[in-house]
C-alpha cells in the first residue's frame, strides 16, 4: 500500500484531532518521513472541531513553512466524510484526554461518538487499503466501535496502538538491568491499554539472553515483576499525568508513528521485530473474535501476523485473562450505550 516510488500519488494521511498535543507532536515528523519512509508523498488531510480550525489553520501554516520535500499538500476539515475521502492512512487521536484520577474507560462515553461517526466517514470514503490506527482512549474499545461502523472495510485494517506501552516496557526492563534498549526484544503488551493490561517478559531477550534470566541474576523475580515492573508499566499513563499535568504527548506521537511505520512500511526504520499492537482477535489465545486485544505480532508491508504458540506461565495468563475480560465489559458498555453498528 505504500509507495516507495516518488513517481507513484502521495499517500493520503488523515489525523483527527490535528491541533490538539499529540497532533502537533506529530504532523512535523509525518511530513518529514519519519513515518512511511523518505520516499513516500505524502498529502494530509487534518481533522478538527469547527472551534479549533483557527488554530489548525496556524498549524497548516507552519507545516507549509517547513517546505519538505515529501509534502504534496495540507486540507483541514471538520467534517469526517471529507476529511477521509480517499484516506489511505488513518490516525484517529482526536478525543478528549482523560484527567487526574480519572481511568480511560471513563471516556467511553464521551469519546464513543466520535468514532461512530468517523468509522462511517471512513466506511464511506477511505481508499479500499485504507489502514486504521486508534490513539484516542479507550483506545482498544474506539477501534472496535469505529471497524463497527465500517462493514465495508476489512475488519484486519483496524488496530489501536499499544506500541506506547510496548516502548515503556522495554524502558523498564533496560532500567532494571542496566542494559541499552536496543539490546532487548520480544517484550509484548497483551490485553488492553489500560491498567489491566499485562506487560510480559515472560519470551523478552537482552542481547540474545532470556530476560527472566539476566533478572534472576539480579535478584529480581516474580516478586519484582508484580510488585514493580508490571504496575509502573500498566500505570505509566497516570504516572506521567500526575507528574507532567497532562497526558503523555511526545511518547505517544513517536509510539503512534513506530506502530504505523512497522505495519506499513517494508523496510521499517528498525529492522523486522516482534511489537506489540491492538487487533481484531481471530480467536488467537482463545481471545473473543472480533474483541481489539494487544498481542505480540510480526508486521510490515501493511499486513502483520500475532505470534502464535508463546507459551505463558500460569500467571501470566491469569494477568491476560483479566485484561481480557476487561475488554469484554467494555464491549457490553459501548453496546448498552447503542455505540455499535451493525458489522
Ligand atoms: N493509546 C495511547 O497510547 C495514548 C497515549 C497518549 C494519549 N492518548 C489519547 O490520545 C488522545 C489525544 O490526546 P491529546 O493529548 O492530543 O489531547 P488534546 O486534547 O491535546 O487533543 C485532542 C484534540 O482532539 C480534538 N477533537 C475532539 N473531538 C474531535 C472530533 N470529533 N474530531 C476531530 N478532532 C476532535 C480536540 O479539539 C483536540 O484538539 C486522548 O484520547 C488521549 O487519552 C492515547
Ligand atoms: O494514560 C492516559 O490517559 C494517556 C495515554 O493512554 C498513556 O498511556 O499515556
Amino acid at each position: 500500500m505504500v509507495h516507495h516510488n516518488a513517481q507513484k500519488p502521495a499517500v493520503v494521511v488523515t489525523l483527527t484531532g490535528a491541533a490538539g498535543q499529540i497532533g502537533y507532536a506529530t504532523l512535523f515528523r509525518i511530513a518529514s518521513g519519519a513515518m512511511l519512509g523518505a520516499n513516500t508523498r505524502i498529502r494530509l488531510n487534518l481533522l478538527e472541531i469547527p472551534q479549533a480550525l483557527g488554530a489548525l489553520e496556524g498549524t497548516a501554516m507552519e507545516l507549509t513553512d517547513c517546505s519538505f520535500d515529501l509534502l504534496d499538500g495540507v486540507n483541514i476539515f471538520s467534517d469526517p466524510r471529507r476529511a477521509f475521502e480517499g484516506c489511505d492512512v488513518a490516525l484517529l487521536v482526536g478525543a478528549k484526554p482523560r484527567s487526574k484520577g480519572m481511568e480511560r474507560a471513563d471516556l467511553l462515553e464521551a469519546n464513543g461518538a466520535i468514532f461512530s461517526e468517523q468509522g462511517r466517514a471512513l466506511n464511506e470514503g477511505a481508499s479500499s487499503d485504507v489502514r486504521v490506527t486508534v490513539v484516542g482512549n479507550p483506545a482498544n474499545t474506539n477501534a472496535l466501535i469505529t471497524a463497527s461502523h465500517a462493514p465495508d472495510i476489512p475488519l484486519e485494517r483496524f488496530t489501536a496502538l499499544t506500541r506506547l506501552d510496548h516502548n515503556r516496557a522495554v524502558a523498564q526492563l533496560a532500567k532494571a538491568t542496566g542494559v541499552h534498549p536496543r539490546d532487548i526484544e520480544g517484550v509484548a503488551i497483551w490485553g488492553n491499554h489500560s491498567a489491566s493490561q499485562f506487560p510480559s517478559l515472560e519470551h523478552a531477550t537482552i542481547a540474545g539472553r532470556a530476560a527472566l534470566e539476566v533478572l534472576a541474576e539480579k535478584n529480581l523475580g516474580e516478586q519484582w515483576l508484580s510488585k514493580e515492573f508490571i504496575p509502573r508499566v500498566a500505570n505509566r499513563g497516570a504516572e506521567i499525568i500526575q507528574v507532567r499535568g497532562g497526558s503523555s504527548v511526545g511518547s505517544a506521537a513517536n509510539a503512534a508513528l513506530e506502530h504505523v511505520n512497522l505495519w506499513n512500511t517494508s523496510n521499517s526504520v528498525k529492522g523486522p521485530q516482534i511489537t506489540s499492537m491492538a487487533v481484531p482477535s481471530t480467536g488467537e489465545y482463545g481471545v473473543e473474535e472480533g474483541l481489539i486485544c494487544s498481542f505480540p505480532v510480526t508486521c510490515g508491508g501493511g499486513e502483520y501476523r500475532v505470534q502464535e504458540g508463546l507459551k505463558l506461565s500460569e500467571a501470566g495468563r491469569r494477568r491476560f485473562e483479566k485484561s481480557v475480560e476487561e475488554l469484554r465489559q467494555e464491549k457490553a458498555a459501548v453496546e448498552s450505550l447503542g455505540l455499535l453498528g451493525n458489522r
